[in-house]
């Protein structure tokens, strides 16, 4: 999973982004934490599956991560071109979501492009970009598409009535989220990959000592569905570079809540509505994965290796807690808790599975 950071200028996005590198350096497990000087590849902890290793004596714990893309601020008028945003908001086209910094915090050291602290504001100078760079985009591939239609491809056509709609909506300053894609062109969205329908979460980068959202950022939220986590990326940064015992003193210190990135990565998680899963074996590796809400155990298969989803049998189903209460897999066995699901089980969040197939 794939997600950017946006924001004004000077909003927090690189020291977000520094806290998360150094987060995951310490905790992934990865070689790789750093594939490329803007990407960082973060773990997403779960306390429930910390549980299940440390029942089952697990060799090492391997978490599912998220790529976190940082890329430079947006000033007005970065849709056309200016200070690069374009090229910038080209790079997370591609992204499953975004986080949206926005600046809250008022040290006046700290420089603002628009001379004030007005988060409002600033979201709605970010969110009108995101909305002149989907128009862009949306006006090129009409063009396109229209020329295909007329040559009397069906889908083109309804794909071409679809962006008809979204040129609209986008010229209205309203984003692509929510304008229902035709089921003659079911690929009209992923063609497009709008930023404005992508899932949203906002990180409110407050005063250190501060995790208070505010009011108008919260009801903005809420209205789009989008999460919000309020923190210092600037402390989460120095917090970073502590060793686990320094920073827990320090955040006891200060008062800050345990965790603000595990907010940050879970929060991102959240919004795609993604189950987790386990896989787990006495003295073997502990791993955390995620699959769409509805899903089934043969989807569940392929997340672990096309093989293992090929040569289906069944699957060893248990609930995390339920392994827990029963001591392990032995006694869950035992007690009837470990179930025999077929291919067509559809996964629960937090299912430890076990599948068996033939090679
Ligand atoms: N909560 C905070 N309180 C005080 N200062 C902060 C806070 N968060 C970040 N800063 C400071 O603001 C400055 C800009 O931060 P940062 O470089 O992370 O912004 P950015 O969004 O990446 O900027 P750019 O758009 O230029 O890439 C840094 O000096 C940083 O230490
Ligand atoms: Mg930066």
């Amino acid at each position: 999973m794939k997600v950017g950071i946006v924001g004004m200028p000077n909003a927090g996005k690189s020291s977000l982004f520094n806290a998360l590198t150094k987060a995951g350096a310490e905790a992934a497990n990865y070689p790789f934490t750093t594939i490329e000087p803007n990407v960082a590849i973060v773990p997403v902890r779960d306390e429930r599956l910390e549980r299940v290793a440390a029942l089952l004596h697990a060799s090492e714990i391997v978490w599912d991560t998220i790529a976190f893309h940082d890329i430079a601020g947006l000033v007005k008028g970065a849709s056309e071109g200016e200070g690069l945003g374009n090229k910038f908001l080209a790079n997370i086209r591609e992204t499953d979501a975004i986080v949206h910094v926005v600046r809250a915090h008022t040290d006046e050291s700290i420089l603002h492009s628009e001379g004030s602290v007005d988060p409002a504001r600033d979201v709605d100078t970010i969110e009108t970009e995101l909305v002149y760079a989907d128009l862009e985009q949306a006006e090129r591939r009409v063009e396109r598409v229209a020329k295909q239609a007329k040559s009397g491809d069906k889908e083109a056509a309804a794909e071409e009535a679809w962006l008809r709609t979204v040129v609209a909506a986008l010229q209205e300053g309203r984003p692509v989220r929510g304008i229902p894609v035709p089921d003659a062109a079911p690929n009209a969205l992923r063609n497009l990959s709008p930023l404005t329908a992508k899932p949203v979460l906002f990180v409110v980068n407050v005063d250190e000592g501060s995790d208070e959202i505010p009011a108008v950022i919260a009801e903005h939220a809420a209205r789009q569905g989008a999460g919000v986590v309020a923190l210092s990326t600037r402390l989460e940064a120095e917090l970073a570079e502590l060793d686990e015992e320094d920073a827990a003193a320090m955040r006891a210190d200060l008062g800050v809540s345990e965790s603000g990135l595990d907010r940050v990565s879970q929060g991102a998680f959240a919004l795609l509505e993604l189950n987790s899963f386990f896989t787990a074996g006495e003295g073997t590796i502990a791993q955390s994965w995620h699959l769409r809400n509805g899903l089934t155990a043969w989807h569940a298969a392929g997340q672990i290796h096309t093989d293992i989803q090929k040569g289906f049998v069944r699957a060893e189903v248990i609930a995390w807690d339920a392994l827990l209460d029963a001591g392990g897999f032995a006694g869950a066995r035992e007690r009837g808790t470990l179930r025999l699901e077929g291919r067509d089980y559809v996964m629960r969040d937090g299912d430890v599975i076990n599948v068996k197939f033939t090679p």
